[in-house]
Formats: structure tokens, sequence, C-alpha cells
């Protein structure tokens, strides 16, 4: 597995606010959608691409486009979901899938509710998309699935991570090809399975306490 951390002072500055416990539901938003474009940004470095002639005014001359099988971008629910837009607007021709996943608050195990992708993910690029990789449950398990269907290369995109679960996806994960792209790889893990200092529950902060 890949780890990449983005080191910008735009992507710091807007991770702060994010942390801010007075920082408001309709903020939240708006930063973790202004978050995973500067992330989305580096996480399609190696998006693949082929080249087309095209007319300028002036000339002809080659350039590049976004090539075929299309990628696909799977937000986890909920709190994925936020995440969605910033990603789909870097990356126009992108198909999108959707996995709904909850961790149990006891347990921390992870479980699926929702499962709506092509069955067949064979030599596409996906692009997982979820704020928080806190134990590593939700997203081995789903970066498994889609490794099932198929998929050859995903990436995924988290806006903090704990040291605990990027060393549960590089043991788990092992002979995958995976990429991690984060803002943030934070201290460590509380003993009800929040990320410290972390942001809190990414879901409850974007879309209200599902309670
Ligand atoms: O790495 P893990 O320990 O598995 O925890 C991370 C998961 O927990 C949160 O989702 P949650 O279960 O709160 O669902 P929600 O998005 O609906 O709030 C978060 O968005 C991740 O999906
Ligand atoms: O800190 C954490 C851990 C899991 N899920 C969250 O939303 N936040
Ligand atoms: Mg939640």
């Amino acid at each position: 597995m890949r780890l990449h951390v983005v080191d910008h002072p735009l992507v710091a500055h807007k991770l702060s606010t994010l942390r801010d416990r007075r920082t408001d539901s309709a903020t939240f938003r708006r930063l973790a959608d202004e978050l995973v474009t500067l992330l989305a940004y580096e996480a399609t470095r190696d998006v693949r691409t082929e080249q087309v002639e095209i007319e300028t005014p002036v000339a002809t001359t080659t350039g590049t486009r976004l090539s075929h099988p299309r990628p696909l971008v799977v937000p986890i629910l909920r709190a994925g979901l936020g995440m969605l837009d910033g990603m789909v607007r870097l990356l126009p021709t992108a198909e999108v899938g959707f996995l709904g996943m909850v961790r149990n608050e006891e347990t921390l195990t992870a479980s699926t509710y929702a499962t709506r992708m092509p069955e067949d993910l064979s030599g596409r690029q996906v692009y997982v998309l979820d704020p928080m990789l806190a134990t590593g449950g939700t997203l081995v398990a789903a970066i498994r699935e889609l490794i099932e269907r198929g998929a050859d290369d995903v990436t995924a995109v988290v806006l903090l991570a704990a040291p605990e679960g990027v060393e549960v996806m590089e043991r788990e994960l092992a002979d995958v090809p995976v990429t991690v792209v984060t803002a943030s790889v934070d201290e460590r893990l509380n003993e009800n399975g929040y990320i410290v200092p972390g942001l809190g529950d990414a879901g409850d902060r974007m879309y209200g306490s599902a309670e």
C-alpha cells in the first residue's frame, strides 16, 4: 500500500477549521468539499489518459484526455457522500457507485447495508471516498469488495487517518494495489475508536445525529 499525506498550507488551514468543534454543519460540508478537491488533485496523479488530436484556433496539436474505461468513484455512505461532488468536479467522465456501510460503535466492526455499483470492475481505476480511516475495518471491507469485482487499481481518499488504521490497511491489503491519500495521519485512536485529535463523527457533523 502506498500512503500519501498531502502537505500543503491550504489543506492544513481547511483541516484545522474542520476539526474545530464550533464549525457548523453547513461550513463543515463546504470545507470537506473544498478539501477533497485539493486531495483529489494528488489522488488523480496517475489517472489513465490517452492522446487526442485537437485543433486550436491557430494549429493542430496533440492533447490529453481521460481514457476508457471510465474511472469509478465510490463514496462510502453516509460521510463519504460529502466528498462526492468535489471529486467528480475534477473527474468529469467518472461513473459513480455507492457503498452504504456503518460501523457498530460497540464492536467497531463494519457492516454493509447497501451496494450499488457495476458487478464487473475489471480494468477499472476506482477512487473510494470516506473522510475517516479509524480502525480501518470499513475501508478494508470496501476495498476487498472492489478487488473481488475485478478493480485493478484502488485509491482511497480520506480526510483523516489514524496510524492504527494505516497499519491495518498495510497488513490486510499487502498484496493489493492500493494508495491512500490523506490530509493528515493523526496521533492515535481513543478507547471508543475515535481518531485523536480527529474531528469527531464526520457523518454526524455533516448530516446530524443518525439516532
Ligand atoms: O475505520 P473504521 O473504524 O471502520 O471507521 C471509519 C468509518 O466510521 C465512519 O462511518 P460511520 O459508521 O459513522 O457511518 P456514517 O458515515 O453513516 O456516519 C466513517 O465515515 C468511516 O466509514
Ligand atoms: O474519529 C472517527 C472515527 C470513526 N468515524 C468518525 O466519523 N470519526
Ligand atoms: Mg458516523
